[in-house]
């Protein structure tokens, strides 16, 4: 395996609140990696720092597929091959499935309107939206809208694909055909997936390995099954937020 993905020395202040602090990690080529943390951690920051949507603070080192991205605006980001979805769907009102999904591939093959099209089309199937095409999107279930929101972000064609808390507001049957499909377009895709996840349990069946926050801080880095088990891991976060059986089936 290569780095795809390496982090150093990422700060970030918002006036005096120190958000984001020194935080060093890398994540594989094909690997499913986790970040984990409880409400304010800086999950949502260090995703909005890796697209470029905020800038780090002076000294850090964020190199995606051997390319230095501290500065870079989001649009050359993107185009570099992250792609990300967030944690309160955002699709296009007033267009349907297939063409939400055809504006998530514009700026790869602009010229192309065929080639889109198809693997648009493609894309809907790989996540079992086939035949929900022309749905205008404001009708679509909630879980329906995570789907759109994967194939959207696949229709870039990333090399990395940053999942924003994909269960939140699911159901436990829509969780775990959402886990399935996620590691079912890892597969077919050849991606590398970074989640932010709250729902423990699942979470820790789908993910490789884990990168655990706690006030904006890298508190451990491992297995999903050692990271249950570390102490400032159950501090920070099982101890304070999950009931103790979702802890122990995530064991
Ligand atoms: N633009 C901003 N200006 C000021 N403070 C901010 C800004 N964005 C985030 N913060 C603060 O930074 C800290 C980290 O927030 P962040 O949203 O990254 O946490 P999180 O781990 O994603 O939390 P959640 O799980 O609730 O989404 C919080 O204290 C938050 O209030």
């Amino acid at each position: 395996m290569s780095t795809l993905l390496d982090l150093a020395n990422v700060n970030k202040h918002f006036g005096g609140l120190h958000a984001v602090r020194n935080v060093t990690f890398s994540v594989q080529r094909g690997e499913v990696v986790g970040i984990l943390g409880p409400n304010g951690a800086g999950k949502t920051t260090l995703y909005n720092l890796l697209t470029g949507f905020i800038r780090p603070d002076a000294g850090a080192r964020i190199v995606f597929d051997g390319r230095d991205v501290v500065g870079m605006p989001p649009h050359r980001v993107a185009a570099l091959g992250i792609s990300r979805t967030f944690q309160l769907c955002r699709p296009f009102v007033g267009m349907s499935v297939l063409e939400n999904v055809i504006v998530g591939g514009l700026g790869t093959h602009r010229h192309d309107g065929a080639a889109l099209d198809e693997r648009a089309r493609s894309l809907l199937g790989q996540v079992g939206l086939a035949g929900k095409e022309a749905t205008p999107v404001e009708v679509l279930s909630y879980g329906d809208q995570r789907r759109l929101e994967i194939a959207r972000a696949l229709a870039a064609r990333p090399k990395l694909l940053l999942l924003d808390e994909p269960f939140a507001g699911l159901g436990s049957g829509e969780i775990a055909d959402l886990s399935a499909l996620i590691r079912q377009v890892h597969a077919a895709e050849g991606l590398t997936v970074v989640l932010i996840e709250h729902k423990l349990r699942e979470f820790m069946r789908l993910v490789d390995r884990v990168v655990a926050l706690d006030f904006g801080e890298v508190i451990a880095q491992g297995l999903p099954e050692d990271i249950v088990r570390h102490p400032a891991v159950i501090e920070a976060y099982i101890g304070r937020d999950v009931p103790e059986t979702e802890a122990a089936h995530a064991a």
